[in-house]
């Protein structure tokens, strides 16, 4: 769906290396996140797939099409594209801002209006409320839905995400991220997401891409990054939330060989699909037990532990 191919930027007179020989591809529904500290090239691999920065080197292919092909702005009409600051204009109602592409695309005004009252309901932001009020009126959960919506509106199969919840305070980040990843606007479209914070990453990539200097470092899912690091960037780079991360990413069918068998009944509380971390909240006040493949395992603290354990090894 989207391949870049050996892509590099470079930036001023002496031609700092910004973004140095990348490639990669993102399948139709993926979501890659790419992940990496501040300056390491993130953004500026972002804005090459819409053409607001132009390559020095290399090629941007999005369904097989090269993108150098077509006209900037009729490439952009195919790619959402969601901002940290939003980006919203001011003096627009927020109707008028999410109607903004449509327009541009020349749909009738009922089509428009139908379109727009769809998303805002999606995004609980009930249009009889906020289709006429400005986005200066609105919190800053309230504009990134708006800017999410405008990003949707023309239905692009593609969009590119660039830190789109890094305004937020941490406790409206993981409510409006949960929404995010709940929306059936979300599932069936391809995403690169641009993000600094590696449990966003871990919580919405399909693959995570992780960045440094220009370079990639891994492409991989998170557990191959958690279990499989392809050098010491990547498993320093993780250290410090390695512990919740391999909670989270770790599944109970994963340590399914590594389990006990329940012996007798146990109230049954989660599935092998549960995490970790899910099964050690549910663990907290008593033993539970899991059914897979017509088999009944055990699930309590210190079992699980030593099941993680050795899945490591
Ligand atoms: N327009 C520009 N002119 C000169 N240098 C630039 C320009 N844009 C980016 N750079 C440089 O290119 C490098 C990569 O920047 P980029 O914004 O892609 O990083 P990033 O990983 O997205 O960082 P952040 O998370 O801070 O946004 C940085 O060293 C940055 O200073």
């Amino acid at each position: 769906m989207i391949k870049l191919e050996h892509v590099s930027k470079y930036f001023g007179p002496e031609k700092k290396t910004a973004v140095d020989d990348i490639s990669f591809e993102v399948k139709e529904g993926e979501t890659l996140v790419l992940l990496g500290t501040s300056g390491c090239g993130k953004t500026t691999t972002l804005r090459m797939i819409n053409r607001l920065l132009e390559a020095d080197s290399g090629h941007v292919y999005i369904n097989g099409k090269e993108i150098q092909s077509l006209p900037p702005e009729i490439l952009r009409r195919s790619i959402g594209y969601v901002l940290q600051n939003t980006g919203l204009f001011p003096h627009y109602t927020v109707s008028e801002n999410i109607g903004l592409v449509p327009s541009l695309l020349q749909w009738d005004k009922n089509r428009i209006r139908e379109r727009t009252t769809t998303l805002m309901d999606k995004l609980r932001l009930p249009a009889a409320t906020y289709a006429d009020t400005y986005p200066q009126q609105l919190s800053g959960g309230q504009q990134q839905r708006v800017g999410l919506a405008r990003a949707l509106a023309a239905d692009p199969p593609v969009l590119l995400m660039d830190e789109p919840f890094g305004a937020l305070d941490p406790l409206t980040r993981i409510s409006v991220r949960r929404e995010f990843k709940a929306l059936d606007e979300i599932s069936h479209r391809t995403i690169i997401l641009v993000t600094h914070d590696v449990e966003e990453a871990f919580e919405l990539g399909t693959r995570i891409c992780l960045m440094n200097e220009g370079k990639i470092q891994q492409l991989g899912t998170a557990a191959d990054l958690l279990f499989r690091p392809a050098n010491t960037f990547v498993s320093s780079f993780l250290d410090p939330q390695r512990l919740q991360l391999e909670l989270k990413s770790l599944h109970i069918r994963d340590l399914w060989n590594w389990l006990p068998a329940a012996t007798s009944p146990v109230s049954k509380q989660l599935t092998a699909q549960s995490t970790c971390w899910e099964a050690l909240e549910a663990i907290t006040t008593q033993p539970v037990s899991v059914v897979y493949e017509q088999e009944q395992k055990l699930i309590d603290g210190n079992g699980l532990m030593a099941a993680i354990a050795a899945y490591k090894n």
